[in-house]
């Protein structure tokens, strides 16, 4: 099943080059994960995938282009988990994840349409925010927060599902949990790619890897293919070790140390 399809994407921002030549695939029914050094530009590129910033290049799903597509119909195919959502108003967390419904409701409807209520109630379920569903979004916790935007986001049934490091205020056990869930997803067919810091958890849980550095993708493929020692070195600067402990042929990640103190990004 094909799935998002990237081409030759590129961006320019503030004068300067932020994503070249950017080219991969993120196969349907699978878990992608973007990885890269803080700066590679892995926030640009998922903005970028939906127009949310101004790009060349094309990023093909579904027989559409979605960056040129109108924003509204977009909603309907794909979602988007922004690294650090806030919403200004005093919306509850029922409230925050029925958002996810409205490019479904019709602008002459008088309300959300009954099964909406159950979507939002599942999408709530599903990331264990059930209880705080009258609660205040302003009042919870930032992993919490981070569950509602994720239950959003499913709220809208998506086909492809991008994520911009879900799991940042998220406790292990919830890391753990959110990446079954996606795995879930995937495995109805969705598309599922989400830029992850934590390598331990992208070898453990992401079928397919792409590696952004400079703005540019320098590897991609399975976690054990893409997650060398020399790519660990020369991407992100740190001697690590692959031990097979990770299982299913997939790897584990013993870090040795930084090659350099702070002082010196190797990106
Ligand atoms: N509006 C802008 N003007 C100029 N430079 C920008 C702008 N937005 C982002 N950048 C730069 O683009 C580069 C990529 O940023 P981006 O946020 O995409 O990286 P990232 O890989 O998501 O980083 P992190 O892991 O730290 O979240 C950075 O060097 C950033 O400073």
């Amino acid at each position: 099943m094909k799935g998002l399809a990237v081409d030759n994407l590129a961006v320019v921002r503030g004068g300067s080059p932020i994503l070249s030549g950017v080219c991969f695939e993120a196969p349907a029914g699978a878990v992608t994960g973007l990885i890269g050094p803080n700066g590679a530009g892995k926030s640009t590129l998922l903005m970028a995938l939906l127009g949310l910033v101004p790009a060349a290049g094309t990023a093909r799903f579904a027989g559409h282009d979605l960056g040129r597509m109108p924003r509204r119909e977009r909603a309907r195919i794909a979602a988007y988990v922004e690294q650090s959502a806030s919403t200004e108003e005093r919306l509850t967390v029922r409230d925050v994840a029925a958002l996810g419904r409205i490019p479904f409701q019709s602008a002459f409807a008088a309300g959300p349409a009954p099964q909406d209520d159950a979507i939002v109630a599942d999408a709530l379920a599903q990331t264990g925010m059930t209880d705080f569903a009258d609660r205040r979004f302003d009042t919870l916790s930032g992993g919490e927060q981070q569950r509602v935007q994720i239950a959003r986001a499913l709220a809208q049934q998506p086909r492809l599902l991008l994520l911009d490091e879900p799991s940042s205020h998220l406790d292990i056990r919830a890391q753990l949990q959110l990446l079954a869930l996606l795995r879930r997803r995937a495995a109805t067919g969705a598309t599922i790619m989400l830029a992850v810091h934590d390598l331990n958890l992208a070898a453990r849980s992401c079928d397919h890897l792409v590696a952004l550095q400079g703005g540019r993708v320098v590897a991609q493929g399975p976690p054990a293919r893409v997650l060398t020692p020399a790519l660990l070195l020369s991407v992100y600067g740190v001697h690590a070790r692959l031990l097979p402990e990770g299982g299913g042929g997939r790897p584990l990640i013993v870090y040795d140390g930084a090659a350099e103190p702070f002082a010196s990004n190797p990106d």
